[in-house]
């Protein structure tokens, strides 16, 4: 994207555990405020143009749609993948740790994760490649109505 010229910013959930959300756990209203505090960080990111890419769990249905008045323009993109397909990449080991009861509260092993019933983009990534996936998303954004807008202004155009 940033080839593409786009302003754009990655906010990954595990860099921000170590900054920001540092002595926040996984709790349900720990992982709550985390997502809270991450939303808030996107919004002033969006507000200034910024096309944020947001990495995060966000297990909870119900705190993800109430996000959705705070943007201008959100997309919910599940990245999606059968628990045993996860549990064979494990590229960090954490599910092994989770099996054997090093780690509690792990989402999908002993923790809630609720996927979204009409995710904006679905990336199937047991299915498909990650620039399949990755084309997905990028075709997402370019279609956004919020997205056509911002170009237009840029070239000067109205819409
Ligand atoms: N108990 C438990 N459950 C889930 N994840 C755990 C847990 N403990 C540590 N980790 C690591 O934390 C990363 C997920 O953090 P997030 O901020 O994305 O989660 S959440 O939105 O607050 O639910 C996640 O990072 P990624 O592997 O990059 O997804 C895990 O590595
Ligand atoms: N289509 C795909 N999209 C995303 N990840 C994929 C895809 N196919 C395979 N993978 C693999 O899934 C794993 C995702 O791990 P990771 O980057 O730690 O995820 P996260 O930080 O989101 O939990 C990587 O090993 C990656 O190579």
């Amino acid at each position: 994207m940033r080839q593409a010229g786009e302003r754009c910013e990655l906010l990954d959930g595990d860099e921000l555990r170590e900054g920001i959300c540092r002595e926040l756990g996984f709790s349900r209203s720990e992982r709550e405020e985390n997502v809270r505090r991450i939303a808030w960080l996107a919004s002033l990111l969006e507000r200034n143009d910024v096309i944020v890419l947001v990495a995060v769990i966000a297990p909870y249905r119900e705190q993800r749609s109430a996000l959705r008045h705070r943007f201008q323009e959100m997309l919910e993109v599940f990245v999606d993948a059968p628990l045993e397909v996860c549990e064979r990449r494990d590229p960090k080991l954490l599910y092994a740790r989770a099996r054997n009861g090093e780690i509690r509260n792990f989402t999908g092993i002993d923790d809630v994760y609720e996927g979204p019933e009409f995710p904006d983009v679905h990336c199937m990534t047991d299915r498909e490649t990650l620039s399949e996936s990755s084309a997905k998303v990028m075709r997402a954004i370019e279609n956004a109505p919020a997205h056509a807008i911002r170009t237009a202004a840029s070239v000067g155009l109205s819409l």
